[in-house]
C-alpha cells in the first residue's frame, strides 16, 4: 500500500525485505527511505529490527507505526507498552506547527491507527509533532536529519491527510521531484526489452487479460516478429473465452497467435487435489510445460525452411501485487502463490521477460491506453490465469467445472445488462463444491451446492471493499442461477472487504 501510494505521488518506490544492510541500501541510492507497520514488537525476542547505519546514510527517512517504533528504539528513544490500545479512526492533533510533515494541516484530524505498542519517549533531537488521547508521542520529526515518523498510518485512504504526510516528506523533506509516470517506463521497458532478447525469439503467454496485452504490445513495440503469442485453453476458463481471445483480440491488435489445447493435461494434473496452494502450483508448473510445448512445436515450424534456434524467453504479464503476495523475495508474507511467479516450476528453462513487475494495474492501464490498445481490452476486468481452478472449492472436475462456467456466465451477463461492468472491479464467482445444504425446488427436496457471488471494488487489487450491488439485480441473478443451474441451490453474497478476506477465494 506504501508502495502504491508514493507511486501516486509520482514518485517510483520499491520494496525491500527489512533485514536488508545499510551498503544494500547505499548501492541502490535511494532518495527516500520508509518504514513500514507490522505486527511484531520492538521488544520481543526475535522482532525484525534494521541496519542502525541505514540512519547514518544521509537519506531522508520516515517511519510509520512499527517502523516509527524502531526508529525511536534505534535511534536512543523508548518504546512501551503501555496497554492503550487505538484500532481503527483515532483523533489526532498537530502540536506546534507540525514542521513539515504536518504544517498547513488542520490541528485536528481522524487518522487511522493500528497499534498496541506507543512511542513514550522520542529520541534526543526529535521534535514531537502530532499527539492523541491515548499516545502523546503520536509524530516526531528531526529536520536537522531529515527523520520523521508517524504512529498512524498515512498510507490508508480513512487517514484524512494521509497522502499530503506521505507527499510532504518526498517533496518537501526530502525534496523528490514528481516526474515518475507511465510514459517514461515504455521508452525504458522497450530498451530493456531489446538489450535482454537480442534477435532471439520470444514467446508472450496471452489470456486475453490487460496485463498480458499490455506486455505483448510492448515487446511487439520491442522486437516486432520476434514475438509469438501462445494462449493456452487450460478448461479452466470462463464461457466464450477462447473464441473471444482467438477472435476479437487478434482482430484488435495484430499479433501471431498459437492456442494450445491443454484441457486434459490441466484436469488431469489436478485430479484429487483440493488445497488451494498445491492447486496454484500445479497450474503454475502446467502452465509452463504448455509453453514449453508451443515453443518446441514453433521451432520445428520454423526448421522447415530457415536456421531455427529454441525459444529461450518467455514473456508474462506479471504485475507488483502478483510478486508481493507469492511473497516476493524474504521478508514479505507469502498470502498465495500467483501462478506466474510463486506457482512457477523450478526447472524452469525460459528467460523471464516481466517488463511490467514492477507496476500496478491502472499503471498498467495507462500504459496500454499509451500504447494505443482499444478500450475493451485495456478497461478489461482482470481474470486470474488458474481460472475457475481457484474458484471452485474442492476437487476441480469437468462437472463442476461446467457447472460453475454456467453460473458465471449468468453473473456476467446480469452485470453486464444492469449496466455495472465499469463499476466494478470484478465478480469471481465461487463454487462450494465441498458444501451442500438442503433445499427444496420443484416441491421436491434438494441437497445442493452454493454459489458465492464476490462483487469488489478496488483501485488496484491490494486492498477492495465489496460492491453493494442492487438488491433486485441480486435477486434477479440468484433467481436465474437456481432455476437454469443444476445442482445449485442457494446463491450467497461474500460481503468481506480485502483485508481480512482475499478478493479470490482459494
Ligand atoms: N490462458 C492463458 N494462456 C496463456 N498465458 C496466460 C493465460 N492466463 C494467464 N497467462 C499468463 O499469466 C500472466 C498473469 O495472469 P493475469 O491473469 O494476472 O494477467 P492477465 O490475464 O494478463 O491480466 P488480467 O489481470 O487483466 O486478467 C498473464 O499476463 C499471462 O502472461
Ligand atoms: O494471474 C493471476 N494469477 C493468480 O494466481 C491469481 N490469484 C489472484 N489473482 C488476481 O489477483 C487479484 C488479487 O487477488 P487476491 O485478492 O485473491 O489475491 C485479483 O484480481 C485476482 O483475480 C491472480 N491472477
Ligand atoms: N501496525 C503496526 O505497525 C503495529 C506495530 C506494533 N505491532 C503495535 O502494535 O504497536
Ligand atoms: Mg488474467
Amino acid at each position: 500500500m506504501i508502495a502504491r501510494r508514493v507511486r501516486e505521488a509520482s514518485v517510483y518506490s520499491e520494496i525491500v525485505p527489512s533485514n536488508i544492510t545499510a551498503a544494500e541500501v547505499a548501492a541502490k541510492s535511494p532518495v527516500g527511505i520508509v518504514l513500514s507497520g507490522g505486527p511484531s514488537s520492538v521488544y520481543e525476542e526475535g522482532a525484525p529490527g534494521l541496519d542502525p547505519a541505514i540512519f547514518d546514510l544521509g537519506v531522508p527517512v520516515l517511519g510509520i507505526c512499527y517502523g516509527f517504533q524502531v526508529m525511536a528504539q534505534t535511534l536512543g528513544g523508548e518504546v512501551a507498552h503501555s496497554g492503550l490500545r487505538e484500532y481503527g479512526a483515532t483523533d489526532m492533533a498537530v502540536t506546534g506547527d507540525g514542521g513539515v510533515l504536518l504544517g498547513g494541516q488542520p490541528v485536528d484530524q481522524t487518522v487511522w491507527m493500528s497499534h498496541g505498542d506507543q512511542v513514550s519517549k522520542a529520541p534526543e533531537g526529535f521534535t514531537v509533532v502530532a499527539s492523541s488521547a491515548s499516545t502523546p508521542v503520536a509524530a516526531f520529526a528531526n529536520d536537522a536529519k531529515q527523520q520523521y515518523g508517524v504512529q498512524w498510518h498515512p498510507e490508508v485512504k480513512h487517514t484524512q491527510f494521509g497522502q499530503n504526510v506521505l507527499e510532504n516528506f518526498l517533496h518537501t523533506a526530502a525534496g523528490i521531484p514528481a516526474d515518475w509516470n507511465s510514459g517514461n517506463v515504455i521508452a525504458d521497458q522497450v530498451a530493456a526489452i531489446r538489450a535482454q532478447v537480442g534477435s532471439g525469439k520470444v514467446i508472450c503467454g496471452l489470456s486475453g487479460g490487460v496485463d498480458s496485452a499490455v506486455a505483448a504490445a510492448l515487446v511487439h513495440e520491442a522486437v516486432g516478429d520476434q514475438l509469438t503469442c501462445v494462449f493456452v485453453d487450460h478448461g479452466l476458463l470462463r464461457a466464450d473465452e477462447r473464441r473471444q481471445v482467438e477472435e476479437d483480440y487478434v482482430a484488435a491488435t495484430g499479433v501471431r497467435l498459437v492456442t494450445v489445447d491443454a484441457r486434459e493435461q490441466f484436469l488431469d494434473a489436478l485430479a484429487g487435489v483440493t488445497d488451494p496452494e498445491q492447486k496454484r502450483k500445479i497450474i503454475g508448473r502446467e502452465f509452463i510445460r504448455s509453453f514449453e510445448g508451443a515453443a518446441e512445436a514453433l521451432v520445428l515450424e520454423a526448421a522447415a525452411d530457415a536456421a531455427s534456434e529454441p525459444v529461450k524467453f518467455l514473456v508474462q504479464g506479471t504485475l507488483y501485487p502478483d510478486v508481493v503476495e507469492s511473497g516476493g523475495g524474504t521478508g514479505t508474507a507469502n498470502i498465495k502463490s500467483h501462478h506466474n511467479v510463486g506457482g512457477l516450476p523450478e526447472d524452469l528453462q525460459f528467460a523471464l521477460v516481466e517488463p511490467l513487475r514492477t507496476l500496478f494495474k491502472d499503471e498498467v492501464r495507462a500504459i496500454g491506453r499509451q500504447l494505443g490498445l482499444p478500450e475493451v481490452i485495456v478497461g478489461r476486468q482482470p481474470f486470474p490465469g488458474p481460472g475457475l481452478g481457484i474458484r471452485i472449492v474442492g476437487e476441480v472436475t469437468f462437472e463442476r467445472l461446467e457447472l460453475l462456467r454456467a453460473a458465471d456466465a449468468i453473473v456476467r451477463a446480469e452485470l453486464t445488462a444492469a449496466g455495472l461492468d465499469g463499476e466494478i472491479w470484478q465478480c469471481p464467482v465461487v463454487l462450494l463444491a465441498d458444501v451442500r445444504s438442503v433445499g427444496v425446488q420443484g416441491d421436491g427436496r434438494t441437497y445442493g451446492h452454493p454459489i458465492v457471488l464476490r462483487p469488489v471494488s478496488s483501485e488496484d487489487a491490494m486492498t477492495a471493499d465489496w460492491t453493494r450491488l442492487p438488491y433486485d439485480l441480486l435477486a434477479r441473478i440468484s433467481n436465474r442461477i437456481t432455476n437454469e443451474v443444476a445442482g445449485v441451490n442457494r446463491v450467497v453474497l461474500d460481503v468481506t472487504s480485502k483485508p481480512p478476506g482475499t478478493i479470490e477465494w482459494e
